[in-house]
């Protein structure tokens, strides 16, 4: 839909309307359509405004409409309708003016933004590129560098960086329509030649080939397989070698080949499941909307380790005042110097002043009676942060939340060291916590609903993907990351290499395979959790073989190698060997390799070859099979969840769209085959047993993911 109205006697206004980010939709573009009409053919109006209703321009074309057949005009003959007028047209950008919503500002003459707009051609990140005019009219517009990174990374820019790249004539603190109808009445008349963009010649770069050559090597190091940003970059060198017409032509055929395609399938699929699970819901019933956060005004923070530091510094950059509280001196200087150093440099970045005055610090945890929400940040030690919550339930005012940071370890046992378990709650944080984007909030019985909703909305306000899930050991990431794991150790003892596993899993997109990012982390974490659950070798006179534990087949090789004292980078040594301790190069080490044969023969395995495709299968289904499990159990809400966690989390590749989604395109049956496959094989591997909910949504027809939530609430409601 599309207002039109007159304004200022001879500028026909055209408001967008289609809330909440007036979207392209066909109702949208049918609106644009008439109402230009109705303003090109105005006898009285000598200029035209196009804005957006509710302060924000446009969000683009409407992703919803994606899956559907398309109707309703076309926006490319629609833009060339408003750049071919004559009269001018302004567009007014407030908000954001984001892929379809910039490609229609483009068509116009000129553009008039709101100093806090931000504006971009971001389709990349929805497997797409600009297929409006976009990949041809910006490169004419602000040359072909800084179109092409505008386009290859989709991000948004800022109105003043969109001034100096001359994407927008003028920025405004006011009103921008005002500005824009005022701006419309002083070119009303002028000559528009010089302002249609696709007439213009693109700009020719010195060393056009070179820097295309150069553009793609960069793409195709950083997109790890998706096929996106090389298709923007084809499209850009189009603008840049061919007339506008035949350009256009190229962007359509390279749209043709992405519109469908199984990676943006996936990116839109995460577009819309990381706004799903902000819409959580416990199985309790209480939900998003109808439990009202606590404002938070003042937070703690207790243990100033790495985690502890990065919370402290997220917490403080979204204006909250912390206390920061680590009771060992040393370690208290030391933190205050990292965080006051990662303040400087964030507030550097932003263009602000690092907010120090904003953090206290204490070793005192008497200096938490005021605050009104308190993190522990403490040693991954339950006697430890039993202590902390037994200290801190004597200490905080009514009514303080709780959360600990643990990444294992049981909530609601700390939950029962305090006269509140209700106000207890996990916030579970990634390193570097001030960095990476995923948070999951754990609930657990007795935790209420306020408790959860105080929490998400925190993590909203630190720009999180905050996914609320149950309390159980390992919640959701870490859970499936165990099965993940465990099955690349037996690859190791079937006959497969580091090498090889993480090979085949960084083809698939994952930025490390898991034997490198084991190195990255520390082997020594792995252990001292595998050491805490109780799977320390057996005794030799229990004459169980220290290949089962449970009853079932585990795999001690970590074990092993950490007793040689090989932590990975750290130690210079792990899965693979490094120059130095602390070297970041991975190379292969025949130690190791000599130390897997001698394995296996003291154990009587027979290394056998393994595919890429068998990694894989192992790996990710024994991985998927869990999420399975974590959603008959209720831990997460929906595969969307487990989906967002695991690509904001763990690095699973985004142009996938997470755990659950691919198990919905490699196709449910499929998956279910293999996992009664790779069972039946290893009958002592109870992780590879489908699990039962996998079963029943095959046998109900393999259902598209977006409808699992059905299945699993019937289940629920059978129980
Ligand atoms: C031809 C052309 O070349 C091509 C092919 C294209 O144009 S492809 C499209 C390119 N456009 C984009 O990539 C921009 C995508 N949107 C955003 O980045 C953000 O939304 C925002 C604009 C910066 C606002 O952020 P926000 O934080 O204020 O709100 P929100 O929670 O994100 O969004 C509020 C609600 O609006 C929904 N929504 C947002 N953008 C939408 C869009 N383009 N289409 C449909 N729905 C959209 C969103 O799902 C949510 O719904 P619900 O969850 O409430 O039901």
């Amino acid at each position: 839909m599309a207002q039109y109205t007159r304004v200022s006697g001879i500028v026909g206004l055209i408001t967008l309307q289609n809330p909440p980010v007036n979207a392209l939709s066909a109702a949208v573009r049918q609106g644009i359509v008439d109402t230009v009409k109705t303003a090109l053919s105005d006898p009285q109006v000598k200029s035209v405004v196009i804005c957006g209703q509710n302060g924000i321009f446009c969000g683009g074309a409407d992703i919803k409409e994606f899956g559907e057949k398309m109707f309703g005009p076309p926006l490319i003959p629609m833009m060339h309708a408003i750049e071919a007028a004559d009269k001018p047209v302004v567009a007014a950008i407030e908000g954001s003016a984001l892929g379809g919503g910039l490609e229609l500002a483009l068509g116009c003459h000129y553009r008039i933004a709101h100093s806090k707009a931000r504006l971009g051609l971001p389709e990349v990140t929805l497997g797409l590129l600009p297929a409006a005019g976009g990949s041809q009219r910006l490169p004419r517009l602000i040359g072909v560098p800084a179109a092409l990174d505008l386009i290859t990374t989709g991000r948004h820019v800022t109105a003043a960086e969109a001034l100096q790249l001359g994407i927008v004539d003028q920025v405004t603190d006011h009103n921008t329509v005002d500005a824009a109808v005022k701006f419309a009445l002083t070119v009303a008349g002028q000559s528009l030649d010089a302002r249609r963009i696709s007439t213009r010649p693109c700009p020719q770069p010195s060393d056009l080939d070179a820097l295309f050559e150069e553009a793609m090597q960069k793409v195709r190091r950083s997109a790890r397989g998706a096929i996106a940003p090389v298709a923007c970059v084809q499209a850009v060198r189009a603008a840049a070698t061919l007339p506008y017409a035949l350009g256009l032509e190229r962007e359509k055929e390279l749209m043709a080949t992405l519109f469908t395609s199984g990676q943006a399938r996936a990116l839109q699929y995460i577009f819309f499941a990381q706004r799903a699970v902000g819409r959580w819901r416990m199985p309790s019933g209480a939900s998003w909307d109808t439990s009202k956060p606590r404002p938070i005004n003042k937070a703690a923070v207790i243990g100033l380790g790495t985690m502890g530091q990065g919370i402290t510094v997220a917490l403080t950059q979204i204006g909250l005042s912390v206390v920061a509280i680590e009771t060992q001196e040393k370690q208290l200087m030391k933190a205050k110097q990292a965080i006051s150093g990662m303040l400087e440099r964030g507030a550097k970045r932003r263009g602000v002043a690092p907010p120090l005055d904003r953090v206290s610090y204490s070793q005192n945890i008497q200096a938490v009676a005021d605050v009104d929400l308190v993190i522990e940040a403490v040693f991954e030690d339950m006697g430890l942060k039993m202590e902390v919550f037994q200290q801190l339930s004597a200490v905080c005012k009514p009514g303080t939340l709780l959360c600990t940071n643990t990444s294992a370890l049981d909530m609601d046992q700390l939950a029962s060291e305090t006269p509140n378990p209700e106000l207890v709650v996990g916030m579970h944080f990634f390193s570097p916590a001030h960095v990476m984007k995923l948070l999951e909030v754990v609930y657990g019985p007795r935790s209420s609903p306020q408790a959860v909703a105080t929490a998400m909305q925190l993590g909203k306000k630190m720009g999180k993907a905050s996914v609320a899930v149950g309390n159980c050991t390992g919640f959701v990431g870490n859970r499936m990351l165990k099965l993940y794991t465990e099955q690349a150790f037996f690859l190791l003892e079937e006959g497969a290499t580091p090498e090889l596993v993480d090979e085949a899993l960084e083809e698939f997109g994952f930025p490390m395979g898991v034997f490198r990012m084991s190195d990255l982390a520390g082997l020594d974490v792995g252990w001292r959790i595998r050491k805490s659950a109780g799977l320390e070798e057996p005794i030799e006179a229990s004459g169980q073989s220290v290949r089962i534990r449970n009853g079932c087949r585990y795999s001690p090789i970590a074990d092993l190698i950490c007793e040689q004292g090989r932590f990975g980078q750290k130690t210079g040594s792990g899965w693979y060997q490094y120059d130095a301790p602390g070297g970041r190069v991975a190379r292969s080490d025949p130690w190791l390799h000599s130390f897997l044969a001698k394995y296996r023969a003291r154990h009587g395995l027979v290394a056998r070859g393994i595919d890429h495709q068998e990694v894989l299968e192992r790996c990710l289904y024994a991985m998927i099979n869990e999420g399975f499990r974590i959603l008959e159990d209720g831990i997460a809400a929906g595969p969307e969840d487990i989906d967002v966690i695991y690509v904001f989390g763990y690095g699973w590749p985004r142009h996938r769209g997470g755990p659950m989604f691919y198990a919905s395109m490699v196709g449910l049956a499929k998956v279910l085959e293999r996992l009664e496959h790779y069972h039946h094989a290893h009958p002592d591997v109870p992780s590879l047993q489908p699990c039962s909910l996998l079963k029943r949504l095959v046998a109900s027809g393999s259902p598209p993911v977006h409808r699992w939530r059905e299945v699993i609430k019937k289940l629920h409601s059978q129980l």
